[in-house]
């Protein structure tokens, strides 16, 4: 099932992907495990910090102590790189908490002192990442390039069609940089819950294509039409001319 949910301004949008996430924790909590979810660069940093942090309603119901926090893809660069996806999550979530004297959430990052200069390790990095992820996700937060790609799974590349590792490595990602990790479609699959956040008139174009050709192809797409109940968070300049019934969470 997808849903689509939409906002005139990115404050609201923030807000609400909040709640939604407030809202699988409790379930997690409530079932006595830890919450387990998986976090994406590009803008959803900012949309965390706003949604998560700065509102102070939303903030009073975040048990971070209590997160397992994974990364759906991972550039291979350094952790302090500024092309980390874990630097980014550090920058925009993790400073702020430190600031608040919250206990952080358990960090799962990729082990960085596997990196090779070279790329000849990334191979091992992907196998060690997999082995630290738990059998089912209880949420992955993912973006939308304007490609329609999703975690590091680009469209056309063959790595649409992995069905056994869980997470795979790219040396040739057409967006820098090259050398990436990412989540495959086995653990997108078998994750419980999965939002989507695109903000902006530049992802109109991309959203059309997903939401009304029946057969794109396009990365974004195949995870919509998968087994995982899945739930857009836009805003209305992204939706803007793109035939989908949105209402609000
Ligand atoms: O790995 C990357 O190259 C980016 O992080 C990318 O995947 C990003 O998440 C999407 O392009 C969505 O970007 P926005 O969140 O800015 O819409």
């Amino acid at each position: 099932m997808v849903s689509v949910h939409s906002y005139a301004n990115s404050r609201d949008v923030a807000d609400a992907v909040a709640r939604y996430v407030i809202k699988h924790q409790n379930d997690a909590l409530e079932k006595g495990h830890k919450f387990k979810i998986a976090i994406s660069g590009g803008s959803l940093g900012k949309v965390l910090n706003e949604g998560l942090i700065a509102n102070k309603e939303n903030f009073a119901n975040v048990k971070w102590s209590n997160w397992e926090v994974y990364f759906s893809d991972e550039r291979l660069v350094p952790l302090n790189h500024e092309d980390s996806n874990y630097g980014l999550f550090n920058e925009m979530v993790l400073k702020s908490l430190r600031q608040r004297s919250v206990e952080l959430p358990k960090v799962i990052t990729i082990d960085e002192s596997l990196l090779a200069a070279d790329g000849s390790t990334d191979d091992k990095i992907a196998s060690d990442y997999e082995a630290k992820l738990p059998e089912s996700l209880d949420l992955i937060l993912l973006g939308c390039g304007p490609d329609g790609h999703t975690c590091s799974l680009f469209p056309g590349h063959k790595l649409l069609s992995e069905k056994r590792r869980r997470i795979a490595f790219l040396q040739d990602s057409p967006k820098p940089p090259p050398r990436r990790v990412t989540f495959t479609f086995p653990v997108l699959f078998n994750s419980k819950n999965i939002a989507f956040v695109a903000e902006g008139a530049g992802k109109a174009a991309v959203l059309s294509q997903i939401f009304e050709e029946k057969d794109s192809g396009l990365p974004c797409e195949l995870v919509n039409k998968g087994p995982v109940p899945v739930t857009w968070f836009v805003n209305d300049p992204a939706i803007q001319g793109v035939p989908v019934a949105a209402t609000k969470y």
